[in-house]
């Protein structure tokens, strides 16, 4: 088995001749690691999620999920693996608000037309702390527990990987925290895989290994850092001299 749950390898996204919103990435995603994303606006961090997760397309360069290669994929086939392999959770909490916590967390069945397995659905929506709320609907949610439901939709198809872009970026700093720390309970409990793109150095801070693009190449990493040195190494990428074009 693949050591790796995501891999790029020389991965370049142009748009048109002169926008380089990647170029020449190559990084592995260890299983069972949390990676954090950073860098300044415009740097990449979408693109490079994008790209990572399949559902953008590199100009150049390969992308393993596991072993699976997405370079060589057609559009049905994407779609397919990312449905099999890939968890998303975004800023909007993309929830549906005539459908209940629980029908919500089985969305990818629905659209899949596969069967969900019932003890591991109850497991995941106990395991975000909706149990007693399974049956409310998202209006009658904080933003916190919306976003708890989006990780347990996330999470119920056992995905290789998920995927989360800015998963705290609506939400207050104490609500931001009960989700990052579900986000680390998570790696820690289940052996899951997420990366995860933030503007907030706290938010990386929960992350094993935090990566620095700038200009759209992978300028900088760090291990287990805390909030003051990853602010620290994003101050420097803030400056133009940085970034290497
Ligand atoms: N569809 C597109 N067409 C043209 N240029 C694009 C497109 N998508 C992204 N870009 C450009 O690619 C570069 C990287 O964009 P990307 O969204 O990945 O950056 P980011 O780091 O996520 O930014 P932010 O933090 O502001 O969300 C930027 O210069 C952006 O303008």
């Amino acid at each position: 088995m693949a050591t790796h749950a995501v891999r790029l390898n020389a991965v370049t996204k142009t748009y048109g001749k002169e926008v380089y919103a990647l170029r020449g990435v190559t990084v592995d995603l260890p299983r069972g690691g949390f990676t954090a994303v950073m860098g300044p606006s415009g740097s990449g961090k979408s693109t490079f999620l994008h790209c990572a997760a399949g559902l953008d397309t590199p100009t150049s360069g390969t992308v393993h999920i596991g072993e699976t290669e997405l370079s060589r994929m057609n559009e049905t086939q994407l779609t397919e693996l990312r449905r099999e392999k890939a968890g998303f959770v975004f800023q909007a909490f993309n929830l549906i608000p005539s459908l209940s916590v629980v029908d919500n967390v089985l969305l990818p069945f629905r659209l899949a037309g596969t069967r969900p397995d019932h003890a591991w659905l109850a497991e995941v929506i106990e395991r975000v702390g909706l149990g007693e709320r399974a049956r409310h609907r998202p209006s009658q949610l904080s933003g916190g527990q919306q976003q708890r439901v989006a990780i347990a939709r996330a999470l119920v198809t056992r995905p290789e990987v998920v995927f989360a872009d800015e998963p705290t970026g609506a939400l207050d700093t104490q609500t931001a925290a009960e989700v990052l720390a579900l986000l680390r309970q998570v790696v820690d409990t289940t052996g899951q895989t997420v990366v995860m793109v933030t503007h907030d150095p706290v938010a990386a801070s929960y992350a094993d290994r935090v990566l620095f693009l700038a200009g759209g190449a992978l300028v900088d990493e760090v291990y287990a850092a805390g909030p003051e040195t990853i602010a620290r190494r994003m101050a420097v990428l803030g400056r133009p001299e940085a970034v290497r074009c």
